[in-house]
């Protein structure tokens, strides 16, 4: 990027001040309130969050007025009202105990639900869809569509995020996989748009893979279901083709690569638009994509834009990073950051060497295979080579990976989705987001290489309440990383050995060793054989 097209993750937007005095005075109050790093701190973070940045932790007196975890964040807000009842009218102290009482209700419901939040003046959470009809006037297209779904009950994550997002606020988010975070911002964002309009594109969803944003393009259809808004999924066909100018769009959903290619390339406009959505926040933030990312994010110069992030898991480095994009934005937590699903039952299996893993899969299918199953491997090679291996047997085997064809990736997840497949091979191009419903099983073939590559293809199971299994194969090459795998274990309630967690604790960037080929015959054979 050159110095006259500045990063905007990491150089702030440039737009006309005078044009937009007014939003620019808003901006430059919040910025100055984030450049205090210790009023962000103090202010946005509760104690009772991992804190982005290490803080001193303050000591601090139980009050009456301090009753349970998450109350103390308005207590120290800057922004709170506070309590002076000789200079206040009657009313006013009336007014104020009862936003007090109504702060304390919303804390215990949050406790009640596991849901952690820091920021000020956070919307009470939901506790029932209807509340989006008495609160918020939701049309009732929205509700008809839930309930036609089976979903009857918000979870944790939308209880708290929708009426963030519809109060107009932004927002990172980290909840478990599985717990409905596409409707958390699939909802709020249709309320927001209201209706369909021909006046641009009005908001953006990015999801890392292909697979991914044509789910979510589903899943907002779904919910949009009976009302007439453009939603479309940014297609190669529509990237190459499409007529932007002409395009009525109030919904786009896409890869970035695709996105900023449309940007570049073909003068698609995102001036407009109002929402932004970056789903699997972290994942958009490695390095791989984090360009076509910034410069979404950057075509996106509406100054009153919206942008919320979700994850399953956010590394401090993603929320630091976010940090200086959004502006006064809420932070949710549901559990505890950067966790596995809770109703995953999580066991990890020794296999010695390479050779020994098709030994133990083989071994596992036949004492009971219970499909469907999941099988991720490192890389594309490994996902052909264990195709290979698999296919000819009575297990119905299919394979997905980047290699292949865009239609026949498709026709991988529709197989595996209706039941046709039952074993699915894959590489992490589909550990995120997808949502297979009933994955009864997940094998890590090959190590995971991070913790939170751990998490994303663990959670394709136990989704939704559900409950799932999920295997980790490990060799001695891979001893080393067990404990990162191990803590993740524990602290989502399974068993793991004393000894791993006694392992000494590693720092872990990605854990890719060269892994030998996957074949039943030992490679010396085939060499014979070839000569
Ligand atoms: N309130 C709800 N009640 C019941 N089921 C729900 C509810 N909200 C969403 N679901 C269902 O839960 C499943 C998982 O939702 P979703 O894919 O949004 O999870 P996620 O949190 O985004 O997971 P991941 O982190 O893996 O992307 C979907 O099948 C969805 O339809």
């Amino acid at each position: 990027m050159t110095d006259k097209d500045p990063s905007f993750l990491f150089s702030g937007i440039t737009f006309n001040r005078k044009k937009f005095s007014g939003d620019f005075a808003r901006f430059k109050e919040k910025k100055e309130i984030n450049d205090s790093e210790e009023t962000l701190l103090e202010n946005i973070i509760p104690e009772v969050e991992v804190a982005a940045k290490p803080v001193k932790k303050r000591k601090r007196k139980a009050s009456v007025s301090d009753p349970v975890e998450g109350f103390n964040v308005f207590k120290n807000s800057k922004t709170k009202p506070v309590l002076e009842e000789n200079e206040e009218s009657e009313t006013a102290s009336q007014g104020k105990k009862e936003l007090y009482r109504q702060m304390e209700r919303d804390a215990i419901f949050r406790k009640q639900h596991n849901i952690h939040t820091s920021g000020t003046n956070i919307s009470s959470p939901l506790h029932d869809f209807s509340e989006l009809r008495s609160r918020y006037k939701c049309k009732p297209y929205v509700l008809r569509n839930l309930a036609e779904l089976g979903i009857k009950e918000p979870t944790p994550i939308q209880m708290q995020a929708i009426p963030i997002l519809l109060s107009g606020r932004e927002c990172f988010a980290c909840a478990p996989t599985g717990s409905g975070k596409t409707l958390a911002f699939v909802v709020p964002m249709l309320m927001k748009l209201k209706k369909a309009s021909k006046d641009g594109i009005r908001a953006v969803i990015l999801c890392p893979t292909r697979e991914l944003a044509s789910q979510t393009f589903r899943e907002c259809k779904k919910i949009a279901k009976g009302k007439k808004f453009y939603i479309k999924l940014m297609t190669k066909q529509l990237a190459n083709t499409g007529e932007f100018s002409k395009l009525p769009c109030d919904i786009l959903i896409s890869t970035p690569l695709r996105l900023k290619s449309a940007v570049n390339k073909r003068k698609l406009d995102l001036s407009r638009v109002e929402y932004l959505v970056l789903d699997e926040s972290d994942k958009l933030f490695d390095l791989g994509l984090l360009k076509p990312v910034d410069a979404v994010v950057k075509a996106c110069s509406n100054p009153s834009i919206i942008r919320s992030l979700f994850s399953a898991t956010l590394p401090d480095t993603v929320e630091e990073l976010a940090r200086t994009i959004m502006h006064d934005a809420v932070r949710v937590i549901i559990g505890r950051k950067n966790s596995a699903s809770e109703s995953i039952k999580q066991k990890l299996v020794f296999v010695g060497s390479e050779e020994g893993k098709l030994m133990a899969l083989r071994q596992t299918f036949e004492e009971s295979l219970n499909p469907p199953v999941l099988v991720f491997v490192q890389n594309k090679e490994r996902a052909k080579d264990l195709y290979k291996e698999l296919r000819f047997g009575d297990i119905r085997v299919d394979v997905i990976h980047s290699d292949l064809p865009q239609p026949q990736r498709e026709n991988a997840i529709d197989n595996f989705r209706c039941g046709k497949t039952w074993v699915l091979i894959a590489t992490d191009v589909i550990a995120r987001g997808m949502d297979f419903k009933g994955v009864n099983c997940v094998v890590n073939y090959d190590f995971p290489d991070s913790s939170s590559a751990y998490i994303h293809r663990i959670g394709r199971s136990g989704r939704a309440g559900r409950s799932g299994e999920a295997v980790t194969f490990y060799t001695e090459a891979d001893t080393r990383y067990l404990k990162n795998i191990a803590n993740v274990m524990k602290a989502s309630g399974c068993e793991v050995p004393e000894w791993i967690l006694s392992l000494p604790k590693l720092k872990w960037k990605k854990h890719r060793p060269k892994r030998e080929f996957i074949a039943t015959k030992p490679q010396d054979d085939e060499d014979e054989e070839e000569e």
